[in-house]
């Protein structure tokens, strides 16, 4: 935790949501003034593309079938603690981009599946964010929670997850189902073993709920939009929210246990500026004062 320069993080699975969710933090950024330096967590995985594919087969040809994108020791997690304790302390840091497909590949100039040359974070900013795998992570090598100030999970349902994951990476990295399916698969040891364990650590879990029959997600023809699904929104320190106040602006919304809310899947986007401007305002106004 820094009072100085602090830290937003926002974990979820790959699909969950995470890039949506910074859109509407990057709103909320925008609108409040806020100069914040954004960091993926796809940037600090530890292998290319290429490196990736050869070191899974070799940890298969030793038996350890659970290695995946998700386990600990396929990311530079000791990097983005290195990040995360720098720039509570002095404001600065570094990054690079994962490039996955041929778009982004036209906007950072290297081809999909390397990374770009790591780049100091520009000067002057006012927090950063965090948004990927790993941003609450406490294990026995690393402790990045400690260092987030406002730590935000995007957790739907995994029926969701999956047919979110399955659509976006067969329409926007060209993968096939069956493909998409063994990755889900392969991941499936450290998704509980690495991913499940930070949502206790995160401080705000958004998790969308449909209300559609999902019940094959491998067959679904599209995602179910936000009037088919609900969100459950869950504190982990309730002190201090305004339930009364947050019912009574979203339409549709409900308490389900005295730290949850739940709310129309259309009202994502109000909710979470309600909940979160606030919060980011008092981290920058604190900041300013440190
Ligand atoms: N609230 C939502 N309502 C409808 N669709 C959503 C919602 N959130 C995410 N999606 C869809 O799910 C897919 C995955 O979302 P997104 O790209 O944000 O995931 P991600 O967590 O950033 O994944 P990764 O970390 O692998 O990049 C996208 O097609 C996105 O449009
Ligand atoms: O979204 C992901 C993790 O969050 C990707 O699966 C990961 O970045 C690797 O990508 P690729 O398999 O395309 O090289």
């Amino acid at each position: 935790m820094s009072k100085k320069h602090p830290i937003i993080s926002v974990t979820g699975s790959s699909g969950a949501g995470t890039s949506t969710v910074k859109h509407t933090f990057d709103q909320i950024f925008r609108r409040e003034g806020v100069n914040a330096v954004s960091i993926e967590g796809d940037a600090f995985h530890r292998f290319n593309r290429a490196d990736m594919k050869a070191e899974l087969e070799r940890q298969y040809a030793a038996g350890n079938h659970g290695f995946s994108h998700f386990s600990y020791e396929a990311n530079e997690l000791k990097e983005l603690e290195n990040v995360f304790r720098e720039y509570g302390k002095t404001g600065t840091g570094r990054t690079r981009h994962y490039v996955h497909d041929d778009d982004e590949s036209a906007r950072y100039g290297v081809p999909p599946g390397n990374f770009t040359e790591w780049a100091p974070f520009e000067d002057g900013s006012d927090l950063l964010f965090y948004e990927g795998l790993h941003g609450s992570v406490v294990n026995d090598e690393v402790n990045l929670a400690q260092y987030a100030d406002l730590k935000i999970g995007v957790v739907p349902v995994i029926n969701l997850e999956w047919i979110q994951k399955i659509h976006r990476d067969r329409e926007r990295r060209g993968y096939t189902t069956e493909a998409i399916t063994d990755v889900i698969l392969r991941r499936m040891n450290a998704y509980v073993h690495c991913i499940c364990p930070q949502f206790t650590e995160t401080d705000i879990n958004f998790q969308r709920v449909p209300v559609v029959d999902t019940s094959n997600p491998f067959v679904a023809r599209w995602i179910p939009t936000a009037d088919e699904s609900l969100v459950v929104i869950r504190f982990k320190n309730p002190r201090g929210i305004d339930f009364s106040y947050l019912v009574s602006m979203i339409e549709g919304s409900w308490m389900s246990r005295a730290n949850s809310i739940v709310i129309p899947g259309g009202k994502l986007d109000l909710a979470m500026q309600l909940i979160l401007t606030p919060m980011i305002d008092r981290l920058v106004s604190e900041s300013k004062r440190a």
